[in-house]
């Protein structure tokens, strides 16, 4: 760091304070000669500067030369240069306690530093960490002795130069994770993993990793499966049995099936696996479109009713007087209208399976306690019956509303309430999660591009930062609304920061969830979606100068799409 000149250390002029303190602490001195680019002699540096120039806050890269400048007057009446007593009490003992914490704050970096390599080069698999613009900026050993070169030819680099097939510089673009990817490096398919590396709500670089066992392991592991589930049906004669292991197979795809790895969401999922062991009620809270329902179906795939059926009522959506035959059924001439021969509840239909009560803050005080008569009792009495059925359901309830609030204004039972709320999981919204994001988005374009039989779409940089930054007061059924408009208005397979809805970089919507579940959000959906689509169709005539197949490429979609929207439009 320091400019040897001879056999005595000196400083470059445009070195920094931070350097000069580092290299004080170094080498144990307490000033030096300063030189200038042509290696000139240009005055002296002391501690005393440094801690005058950080008592005055001068910025730590600020450069030495303006550290002489300010400073080196003093030099004529400093005591003793080389001393690092100080003599104007206050100023300089807080600037010494500075100088202190940072010298402790640089030995820990190097410390670190020190210990992360030594992790590194131990490691068996190949390591490598990029930074924002995909450039390595560290290799272990195991990496470079695969590729047979030299770390410090590596670093530096892009990561393209170094390693055959890499997509670390897409995974540090996009976001998104890529786990157990097959990448063919010299010829062969090895296993590798890329993770992207965040930063106050940005990605800042990338790690790689690869996995030398390698494909060939995966397969051995995979016949091993294999001839290990073989094993298993052959043993299986009843064919029940069979169909339960089935179902117990695809639970653990229940779980899986939840997308994130914010530690809020490991903590949902750590709960969603404690409360499939146990028979208890749950209550699932959160803002509209968080993934209540999602989670309930996750616990029941994961729990011992997962043969049963899994039966959803949204208490919200049903007419009061209508609710209770809903939940318990009725007898035949029960009331007007009754259906011939009558009708299974709710309640009866999740026998031996799970009931989800979604918006259960919406259900009426009457009806909760019915409810709760059913959940102690374990009975079911039909509309017009005359005698109870007893039920074996296992009960998931649901809300966005705050029901310790509610319970306290005396629009939820308190019994109910404590009786539903023994197991509780709370959903975060998605602005609290934002590293969640691009998986997300990248989740739902797969599943919804399979499903429309198309070719999935990948992100650019800037639209993906739109995305994350918006602050999604509709949560994740906002995200997949907005993947499913991409994916019908853009053609090309990029998704770039225009085709993004005007709205989503443009207003950032109150933080406020939507009180309204699904519905207003569909309907608010439609118009933001309609006006937003018309003022980016606008914006792009306006650009092409009126010419529509200019217009219709700037827009990403085919000249025939546009003359349809135009006529859609009005224009
Ligand atoms: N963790 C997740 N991973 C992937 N997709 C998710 C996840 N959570 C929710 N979704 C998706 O988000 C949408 C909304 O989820 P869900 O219906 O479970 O939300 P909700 O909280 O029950 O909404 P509401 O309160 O309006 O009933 C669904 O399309 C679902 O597939």
């Amino acid at each position: 760091m320091a400019i040897s000149h001879g056999t005595s250390l000196v400083l470059g002029c445009h070195q920094t304070v931070q350097e000069a303190i580092q290299l004080f602490s170094e080498h144990g001195i307490a000033a030096v000669d300063v030189v200038d680019e042509h290696g000139r002699s240009v005055g002296r540096c002391t501690w005393r500067m440094l801690l005058r120039a950080i008592a005055k806050e001068m910025d730590r890269m600020a450069l030495i030369g303006d550290v002489l400048a300010a400073f080196s007057m003093d030099g004529k009446t400093e005591p003793k240069e080389d001393s690092m007593e100080t003599s104007d009490g206050e100023g300089d003992s807080g600037a010494a306690a500075e100088l202190e914490r940072l010298r402790r704050e640089l030995e820990e970096t190097h410390r670190l530093a020190e210990t992360m390599k030594t992790v590194l080069d131990a490691a068996y698999e190949g390591v490598v960490v990029v930074d924002g613009n995909g450039m390595v900026r560290e290799i272990n050993r195991a990496y470079c002795q695969f590729l047979g070169i030299r770390r410090e030819d590596a670093i530096g680099k892009h990561v393209t130069e170094v390693i055959e097939n890499t997509r670390l510089h897409i995974c540090v673009q996009s976001g998104i994770p890529e786990r157990g990817y097959i990448q063919k490096i010299y010829g062969q398919p090895m296993v590798v993993h890329r993770i992207p590396i965040w930063r106050d709500g940005k990605v800042i670089g990338a790690v790689g990793m690869l996995i030398f066992q390698g494909v060939s392991e995966v397969y051995a592991i995979f016949q091993r499966l294999q001839e290990l589930s073989r094993e298993a049906s052959r043993k299986e004669k009843n064919e029940a049995e069979a169909s339960k292991q089935e179902a117990v197979a695809s639970a653990a795809v229940g779980v899986e099936r939840i997308i994130g790895r914010h530690p809020t969401i490991a903590a949902v999922k750590q709960m969603i696996r404690r409360a499939a062991r146990v028979p208890s009620t749950v209550l699932i809270t959160g803002e509209s479109g968080t993934g209540k329902e999602v989670v309930a179906r996750a616990i029941h795939e994961a729990g011992a009713h997962a043969d049963g059926p899994f039966v959803s009522v949204n208490c919200a959506a049903i007419p009061e007087a209508l609710l209770e035959a809903e939940l318990f059924g009725y007898e035949d001439g029960a009331f007007t209208g009754a259906k011939k021969g009558g009708k299974p509840g709710k309640f009866q239909l999740a026998h031996g399976g799970t009931l989800f009560l979604d918006e259960i803050g919406d259900m009426p005080l009457a009806m909760q306690a019915k409810i709760l008569r059913v959940l102690e009792e374990k009975k079911v009495e039909k509309v017009g019956g005359l005698s109870e059925t007893e039920v074996d359901v296992r009960i998931i309830a649901a809300t966005n509303k705050p029901l310790e609030e509610m319970v306290r204004d005396g629009t939820f039972r308190e019994d109910l309430f404590y009786r539903l709320n023994i197991i509780r999981i709370h959903l975060p919204p998605l602005r609290e999660r934002k590293t969640d994001i691009p998986a997300l988005l990248a989740h739902h374009m797969e599943r919804l591009c399979r499903q429309f039989g198309v070719v999935s779409k990948s992100f650019a940089k800037e639209a993906m930062e739109v995305l994350i930054n918006y602050s999604w007061p509709g949560n994740i059924r906002e995200l997949v609304n907005v993947v499913e408009w991409l994916i019908s208005m853009v053609e090309g397979e990029n998704i770039e920061r225009e085709h993004l809805p005007a709205y989503l970089s443009t207003i950032q919507p109150s933080v406020t969830p939507m009180p309204d579940g699904g519905a207003n959000i569909a309907d608010r959906w439609k118009e933001i979606v309609y006006q937003s689509e018309r003022e980016r169709i606008a914006a792009a005539l306006v650009a092409a100068n009126g010419n529509k197949a200019e217009a219709a490429r700037r827009l990403g979609i085919h000249r025939s799409t546009l003359y349809e929207k135009l006529k859609k439009y009005g224009f």
